[in-house]
């Protein structure tokens, strides 16, 4: 089959003589990301030429565990393309120059609804939510347990989307009779915006993208399709169960169009997940270029080309993107939990700061950490560790320890976890990496880029338009409609006011803090071993 950007490149109605004629097109890109949504419109340079965000309620009923109210992660999503569109409007264009809309999404976040009624069954479980651990405990002693990794890339844990699909079928009874039943449909947060986006069961449109798909374990990474040996191994029956239609990143029909808000008609022509939409809006189409996005979490993709590479290393395996033939590329993934909500955690529930912009001024009261050292494992530890059974753990306390050196210690955890996770991309992919692209929340802070450059010894390349993530979205949903008609016509885009961060400290230095961070890490097992 055609991707529909093969197919739209021979198509003579996207032709750029026609383009030439009409008035200047743009983008839009739903961003649903943890702890907020977006809507960003985009002009053909790339540009955010109008754009609204809104947070949204974080629920976390028990320790460790982590929800969002499904209704509320939509009508946010419209609130924003509403506020965006008024906005866009304002600077005299007309809402019908946005010719196609891209979503990217918080991935493993699991959403499961009754396909009859069109309501979710319970709150969204989260990717950071570690409320399956004993079941993953139980399911790692079954035979074949670690061969899994072969076929999806990702290895058992709490992080990815079946661990909590899992759970919710053994301790919700709502899930449990809608699966008896055969009504029961499961999604990512991709899947579910687009059903609700497109009318719910009016339309009943019901997909994902590889990208997504590949984080939740049941997708084969060679054939894009899902494996029936890994759906058995989990013990559920696949007849039970809706789950969304694999279909490409960018495609004009999948998708849909919206439905419900104030861009009523206008297509969704690409999906990517956030991650792999960051890789792409730093135009990371080539092997051998990585981009690190300091969100919520921390996650380092590493473009490794169009065949997937398994690491032996604590890394994951993930579809960077799907643009259809010779247009398809894998990443080899370093997770990372807890980055910019330990910050936030500071924020919120030490009032350390008023506000994350604030970490670097407090960090920088103070020369370096005072000897403190902060393993983040809020949720357990993610790559390249994958330690289930830790917790937040700071070491180093002394009566010296003053507020700025817990920033500082803050700080750094992100930056070691991803030195860290550079040593062992190292290590799989055989090539040291010269040059990290960065974006998110935590990227605005130049102390840690700074921090980031000295402890792994690279040059740290920050663009000047971070909204990298949403960029991706746009061009996954751009390069359907031929706003661009391929990688090359992105060459000009977001180019401007970069920031390269080069390393300040020596090796050996370098090598010293992180042994300690190591030795800090393997203090910080084991927490959870009585319970
Ligand atoms: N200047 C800053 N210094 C440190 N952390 C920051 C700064 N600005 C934002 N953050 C952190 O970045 C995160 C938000 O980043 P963002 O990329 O919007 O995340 P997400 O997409 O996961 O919602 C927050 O957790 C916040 O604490
Ligand atoms: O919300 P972010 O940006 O931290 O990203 C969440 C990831 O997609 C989880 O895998």
């Amino acid at each position: 089959m055609l991707s529909s950007f093969s197919k739209r490149l021979k198509s003579k109605r996207f032709s750029r003589k026609s383009k030439a004629m009409i008035r200047p097109t743009f983008v839009g890109a739903i961003d649903q990301g943890t702890t907020s949504s977006r809507f960003l419109i985009f002009n053909q340079r790339g540009e955010v030429v109008a754009t609204h965000q809104l947070e949204f309620a974080q629920h976390y009923p028990h320790p460790g565990w982590h929800e969002h109210d499904p209704e509320e992660l939509v009508s946010s999503v419209e609130t924003c393309v509403d506020g965006a569109v008024v906005e866009f409007e304002k600077q005299g264009h007309n809402r019908e120059q946005i010719v196609a809309v891209g979503i990217t999404n918080q991935r493993e976040t699991t959403v499961v609804w009754d396909k009859t009624t069109g309501k979710a069954l319970h709150n969204a479980i989260v990717w950071t939510d570690a409320r399956s651990q004993e079941l993953v405990r139980k399911l790692k002693h079954r035979i074949g347990a670690s061969e899994l990794i072969s076929r999806c890339g990702l290895p058992l844990s709490t992080y990815p989307s079946v661990s909590k699909l899992l759970w919710l079928l053994e301790n919700v009874t709502e899930v449990k009779e809608a699966y008896e039943r055969g009504t029961l449909a499961f999604g990512t947060v991709d899947s579910w915006l687009t059903y609700k986006l497109n009318g719910g069961t009016a339309r009943n449109i019901h997909v994902t993208d590889p990208s997504n798909a590949s984080r939740t374990m049941f997708m084969n990474l060679e054939s894009l399709k899902y494996d029936a040996d890994l759906i058995d191994w989990f013990r559920l029956d696949r007849s039970k169960i809706n789950l969304p239609n694999i279909v490409p990143s960018s495609d004009t029909e999948a998708y849909g169009s919206l439905a419900t808000t104030s861009l009523k008609g206008t297509k969704i022509t690409g999906c990517l997940g956030d991650q792999s939409a960051a890789l792409v809006g730093q135009k990371g189409f080539t092997a051998g270029l990585a981009k690190n996005t300091y969100g919520t979490g921390c996650f380092l993709l590493y473009n490794v080309g169009p065949k997937p590479v398994i690491s032996t290393h604590g890394l994951l395996t993930t579809v960077a993107f799907d643009f259809g033939e010779g247009k398809r590329m894998y990443a080899l993934e370093g997770s990372i939990a807890v980055a910019g909500s330990s910050v936030k955690f500071l924020v919120d529930n030490f009032g350390f700061i008023e506000s994350s912009s604030k970490l670097s001024a407090l960090a920088e009261e103070v020369e370096d950490n005072g000897g403190c050292t902060f393993v983040t494992a809020f949720s357990g530890l993610f790559a390249p560790y994958w330690i289930d059974d830790a917790r937040g753990t700071i070491f180093g306390i002394t009566a010296y320890t003053q507020r700025g050196h817990i920033a500082r210690a803050t700080l750094e955890a992100t930056c070691f976890q991803t030195q860290a996770i550079l040593r062992a991309m190292e290590k799989d992919s055989g090539k040291p990496l010269t040059e990290l692209l960065v974006d998110g929340g935590m990227c605005n802070s130049d102390l840690i880029m700074q921090t980031q450059s000295d402890f792994t010894g690279i040059k740290v390349n920050r663009p000047g338009m971070r909204e990298t993530t949403a960029l991706g979205a746009a061009i996954a949903a751009g390069l359907a409609v031929g706003v661009w008609n391929s990688f090359e016509d992105l060459e000009n885009v977001n180019n401007e006011g970069r920031t390269f961060f080069k390393p300040q400290i020596s090796e050996q230095e370098a090598s010293k803090k992180f042994a300690r961070w190591e030795k800090a890490v393997q203090m910080s097992k084991g927490w959870l071993n009585d319970e």
